[in-house]
């Protein structure tokens, strides 16, 4: 991405259960830090505020399952 100077994709998938939204935080979390550490005015970095934004769909969009105590029951598209 860098070195391309172009935006790039990455595609998360896998079998319910299989560990794509604790692999999605850790992306979004190698992505922010590489590019939002910009200071904002209440002190919180870009970085904090992308993986904040992390619960709100869970909150009311996950269930328990017979795979996943704690399943994404919604597909996910998330651009940084
Ligand atoms: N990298 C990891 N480290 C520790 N635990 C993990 C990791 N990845 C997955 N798990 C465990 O597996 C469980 C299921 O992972 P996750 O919810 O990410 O799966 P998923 O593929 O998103 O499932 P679904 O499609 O049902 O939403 C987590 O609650 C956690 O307990």
């Amino acid at each position: 991405m860098i070195i391309e100077g172009i935006s790039q994709s990455i595609l998360v998938s896998g079998e319910s259960g299989a560990g794509k939204t604790e692999s999605t935080k850790l992306h979004m979390r190698y992505v922010a830090y590489m590019g939002g550490r910009t200071t904002v005015a209440e002190g919180r970095t870009v970085e904090q505020k992308v993986l904040e934004s992390n619960p709100v769909l869970p909150a009311s969009g996950n269930a328990k399952t017979v795979r996943n105590n704690n399943s994404s029951r919604f597909g996910k598209f998330v651009e940084i």
